[in-house]
């Protein structure tokens, strides 16, 4: 699959059913992602695998954020995908590359391994929320201070669906212009 119709099929897939790539594919499928734009070579990230039993772990660390009543709804959501992968932020701290930047390319590394995903035939979709702040899941995870959760992504198999169609072209209209067109008398904002 070309690089454009990765980004044109992919798709943040809400249900994924088995097979998740094994640890040995993931890791091949990281070291391509690692390739993505990076100041520094810093490598500012790193990923915690959750996969099978070890998933009710996690659905305790949601439960206990979640609010009364909720638990068991907000328990079963780690069973949406047979693979959750952790993206902890690592940033080297100090360094001449700022933070920011290292945040930057720690996005490039992850939408990265969401096209390579793609392109293998699984799906992914990366869920955040309010549960990256959770203490508990940040001890289970083993978050050293300084580390920050940037969530999870759900990987595994994607529904078959004949309906998914190719994606329209986004409108950039008025996000993008040039100088020249900002610089030229009366040009109003420029924007094409
Ligand atoms: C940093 C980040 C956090 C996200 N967090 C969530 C989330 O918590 N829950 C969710 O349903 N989707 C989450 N998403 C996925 C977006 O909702 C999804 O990309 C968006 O709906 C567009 O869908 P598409 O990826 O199929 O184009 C997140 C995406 C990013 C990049």
């Amino acid at each position: 699959m070309d690089v454009t119709t990765a980004m044109l099929t992919r798709r943040s897939e809400q249900l994924l059913l088995d097979p998740a790539p094994d640890d040995n594919e993931f890791t091949y499928l990281l070291k391509v992602a690692a390739a993505a734009p990076d100041h520094g070579r810093l490598r500012p990230w790193r990923w915690v695998l959750v996969r099978g039993d070890d998933r009710d772990a996690l659905g305790a660390c949601f439960a206990e954020e979640a609010q009364e009543g909720r638990q068991a709804q907000v328990t079963s959501k780690v069973q949406r995908a047979p693979l959750l992968a952790s993206l902890v932020f690592s940033p080297v701290q100090g360094h001449k590359v700022p933070e920011w930047e290292q945040l930057a390319a720690t996005s490039g590394m992850a939408h990265a391994l969401m096209l390579l995903l793609h392109a293998r035939g699984f799906g992914s979709i990366w869920r955040t929320g309010t549960l990256v702040h959770s203490p508990r899941a940040r001890r289970l995870l083993d978050l050293a201070d300084g580390e920050d959760l940037l969530g999870w992504l759900y990987i595994g198999t994607p529904v078959p669906d004949a309906a998914r169609k190719r994606r329209e072209l986004c409108d950039v209209s008025g996000r993008l212009t040039t100088l020249s067109a900002l610089t030229s008398a009366g040009s109003g904002s420029g924007r094409m």
